[in-house]
């Protein structure tokens, strides 16, 4: 997963942006929660976010399911994903794997679709600015677009 340290870096601010997390781990979920999403909010905050459930067949697998219980979880549900979507507000929310295939098309449409939904707004508002990047960055030792 990209950090937002290196969206903030390449980016516009209105480049759409897929945000990922995977059905069996409900710890990449809280990941975006409490670590990207509220960056990208605050540094890039135009930047429409389309939000991607992968390896969406896990659901179904007993294998993973047992596993995730043992720890008390269980596999992310497509109505906690359309949770987390409203919650962050999110321009779509996309569910496929790669692995069976299902949901792949309706991705790449949807992603392709708003990317020409985006030139085609930038052709009537002017163009982007690239997102402003947080100084503490520097202090980490982030390279620096400026740089
Ligand atoms: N079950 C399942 N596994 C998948 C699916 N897509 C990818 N994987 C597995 O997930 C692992 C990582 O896949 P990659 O395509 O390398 O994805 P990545 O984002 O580069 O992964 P990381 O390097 O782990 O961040 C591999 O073992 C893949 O086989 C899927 O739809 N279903």
């Amino acid at each position: 997963m990209k950090s937002v340290t290196e969206i903030s870096a390449q980016y516009s601010t209105r480049t759409p942006t897929l945000f990922c997390f995977s059905v069996d781990r409900p710890d990449s979920q809280q990941n975006l929660l409490h670590l990207c999403v509220p960056e990208i909010k605050l540094f890039c905050p135009t930047v429409p976010i389309i939000l991607v459930a992968t390896r969406s067949e896990l659901r179904d697998d007993e294998g993973i399911r047992k596993k995730l219980a043992t720890q008390g979880y269980e596999p992310i549900s497509t109505i906690e994903g359309k949770a987390l979507e409203a919650r962050i507000g999110a321009y779509a929310y996309l569910e496929c794997s790669a692995k069976t295939k299902e949901g792949v098309d309706t991705a790449l449409e949807i992603i392709s679709q708003s990317a020409l939904n985006e030139k085609k707004r930038r052709s009537t508002v002017g163009p982007a600015k690239f997102c402003k990047r947080p100084k503490y960055y520097f202090l980490l030792g982030f390279h620096s677009v400026e740089e």
